[in-house]
């Protein structure tokens, strides 16, 4: 078992992604019936988007909808590319490839990236195009991959596509909705369908986020809590940014982070330590952006400080990163150098959840840099 492994252990202890795991019921009544909805839907589908977080192209696999997903046409939209290495992710294309399965890194905020994918889309349908009146898209996918922006995005496209006919394609959308066709009961009212084509009409059918009920690979759980599609309070703000530092530290990808450091420090012996690096032309008034340029400068630098404390903790760490012990040492250290870096008081109240709610949402919003998380799968030769 790896370092990443055993200290997964020994800190989770007990926990389990299950029904019966924990107080907090991570798998909703609901879920279990939109599951079972998606899935006698699914059976009317053309096609069905399969959105996945780029970060975790397999760990955000509902593994339970895969048997029937398989047998479908079916497109891996590998959502928010924006977060995720794109030198690794060359590695899954070719891997999604190889398994003849048709994959597309997309970014569901633009428009471009969406319109590629309906492109893809129309061309899979291509043969049903020339034969049937009316084609349903399914967009299906774990809860937060981004099901809802590809949505929104969809219907922008649509919106452009149909001038003026929006009357015309919510009415028939309602009377889809009132056959019963297209109701997905879901936790949240999602059932919403359009038409991005005309003839043949094609309707694309969003369905809400579901997991499996167990996930028995405490890794994936975790992996699925990093990229929050399972909710921080499952599994505890802390622990998700103890498996963090744990990935990070056994990949010593903060090692690449010498530069920032070494910036950092510079800049620290300049003198603007603890102020915040604005550029004196952002504070000028500027109409509307002034408090949003500010703000991404403030971030920006606590990401840069939140690094350097990373390098220098982990290059001047002399224990063995694969002994779960010393690893925890390290954390540990690394916990203290966060709560300086992101200036939290130490008597503060629950300064390690402060530290560890923050260092999440600079790892979530692609301020430490792009990551994928999962490991690309080796194929045997033979496959
Ligand atoms: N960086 C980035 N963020 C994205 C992208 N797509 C979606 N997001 C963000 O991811 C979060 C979740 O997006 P949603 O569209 O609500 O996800 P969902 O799959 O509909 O979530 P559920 O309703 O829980 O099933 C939001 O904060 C989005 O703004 C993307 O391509 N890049």
């Amino acid at each position: 078992m790896s370092g990443v492994g055993k200290i997964v252990k020994k800190c989770l202890g007990e926990m389990s992604f299950n029904t019966g795991g924990g107080n907090i019921n991570w798998f909703p009544g609901h879920m279990a019936a939109a599951t079972r909805a998606i899935n006698s839907r699914l059976k009317v589908a053309d096609l069905v988007i399969e959105v996945r977080d780029s970060r975790i192209p397999l760990s955000s696999a509902n593994q339970d909808l895969q048997p029937r997903l398989s047998s479908k046409r079916r497109i891996i939209a590998l959502n928010k590319k924006d977060l995720a290495n794109p030198n690794i992710m060359h590695k899954w294309i070719d891997y999604f490839e190889s398994c003849k399965q048709d994959c597309l890194p997309i970014n569901a905020h633009s428009r471009s990236s969406v319109q590629k994918l309906l492109e893809l889309v129309e061309l899979k349908l291509k043969e049903k195009i020339a034969k049937e009146p009316t084609l349903l898209v399914m967009v299906v996918g774990v809860p937060n991959v981004g099901k809802s922006a590809l949505i929104n995005c969809i219907h922008q496209i649509a919106s452009s596509r149909f001038p003026g006919e929006e009357e015309t394609s919510k009415s028939r959308t309602l009377t889809w909705c009132n056959t019963g066709y297209c109701r997905i009961q879901g936790y949240k009212p999602h059932s919403f369908n359009m038409q991005i084509a005309q003839r043949p009409s094609i309707y694309v059918l969003d369905t809400p986020g579901v997991l499996v009920p167990t996930i028995s690979d405490i890794e994936t759980g975790l992996k699925l809590a990093l990229a929050g599609s399972v909710k921080d309070s499952v599994v505890g703000e802390e622990r998700i940014a103890q498996y963090l530092l744990a990935i990070l530290n056994t990949r010593q990808t903060p090692l690449h982070w010498r530069n920032v450091h070494n910036n950092t420090v510079k800049e620290m012996q300049n003198g603007s330590d603890g102020k915040h690096d604005y550029n004196i032309k952002d504070l000028l008034p500027k109409r509307r952006v002034l408090p949003v340029a500010s703000n991404v400068h403030y971030v920006e630098g606590i990401a840069k400080e939140v690094q350097s404390a990373l390098y220098s903790t982990l290059s001047e760490f002399r224990g063995d990163l694969q002994d779960e012990n010393e690893l925890e040492i390290l954390i540990e250290q690394q916990f203290e150098a966060l709560q300086k870096a992101l200036k939290i008081s130490s008597r503060a109240n629950e300064a390690r959840i402060m530290v560890s709610k923050k260092f999440l949402t600079l790892f979530r919003a692609g301020k430490l840099g792009p990551f994928i998380l999962d490991d690309v799968p080796i194929l045997s030769s033979k496959s």
